[in-house]
């Protein structure tokens, strides 16, 4: 079961449609509001589009609902890491043509469809995540190093935002059972502790059913120490 009863019922409340039920009867798209970017800001990614899933859907919807009642929040998502970082403190840095690797597959629904949303008071972070086909490994499933790219980013976030400018000194998975690529999951993080500079974390992958642990994880990040070099600080936001 999930940490908090927040997140249960909206396991259980899932659709249940199945990947062929999806294929057969795509969802239409949301309102154009949802897919398109305004004008003269960075596209938001973390919005549905026409890959998602119903379940995908469903779920979006459901913490969506949260988020007015102000306990949740969902955090934008660009594809380029300067634009995550208020205020733009790093737009003194020479321009380069990099991008936010999970963000790094422009077409829809082939790489990391994701969301997350943040929970400040829980110090928890939960991701609603889909893969796509570009993140095979064994036939029909995600590639490990997905899954673990997925975790460190939910952790991650959590721990920016509990704790600032911090990197992953360790990540600690158990992979439970395989995920198949088109299905949901969510992915729910949270900080365990925080000593000094040190903040330990804890992950658990699920199937939108709540029924399968699809993995467990645990990280330190480390508060990046403001003393040492400036590349170090400038690597991260
Ligand atoms: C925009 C959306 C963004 C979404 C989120 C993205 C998240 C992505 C997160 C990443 O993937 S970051 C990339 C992968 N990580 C790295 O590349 C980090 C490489 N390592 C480092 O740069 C440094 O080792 C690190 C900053 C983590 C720590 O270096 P420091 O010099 O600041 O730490 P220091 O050596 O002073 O150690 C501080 C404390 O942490 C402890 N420590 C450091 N590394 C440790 C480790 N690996 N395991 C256990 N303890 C560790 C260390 O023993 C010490 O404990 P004590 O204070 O008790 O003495």
């Amino acid at each position: 079961p999930l940490r908090s009863a927040a997140v249960g019922p909206l396991l259980s409340g899932s659709s249940g449609r199945s990947r062929r039920d999806a294929a057969a009867h795509p969802v239409p798209p949301r309102s154009p509001q949802a897919l398109c970017s305004q004008p003269g800001r960075p596209k938001d990614y973390a919005l549905p589009n026409a890959s998602w899933s119903r379940d995908m859907l469903d779920l979006y919807d459901r913490f969506l609902a949260m988020t007015k009642e102000g306990l949740w929040k969902r955090i934008p998502s660009y594809n380029n890491v300067l634009d995550h970082i208020p205020g733009k403190a790093l737009r003194g840095l020479p321009s380069r043509d990099t991008r936010l690797f999970l963000r790094s597959i422009e077409a829809e629904g082939v790489g990391f469809e994701y969301v997350m949303f943040l929970n400040s008071s829980e110090k928890r972070v939960v991701c609603l995540f889909q893969p796509g086909s570009y993140l095979e490994g064994h036939p029909g499933f995600a590639h490990g190093g997905s899954i673990a790219t997925i975790i460190d980013s939910t952790i991650g976030s959590c721990a920016i935002f509990v704790a600032g400018r911090v990197m992953t000194a360790n990540l600690s998975i158990n992979y439970m059972s395989p995920v198949p690529l088109g299905s949901v999951v969510l992915v729910d993080s949270k900080v365990d502790k925080v000593e000094g500079r040190k903040v330990f974390l804890s992950c658990k992958v699920q199937s939108v059913d709540g029924g399968t642990l699809h993995a467990e994880a645990t990280a330190l990040f480390i508060q990046l120490d403001a003393t040492k070099s400036q590349k170090q600080q400038a690597s991260c936001q």
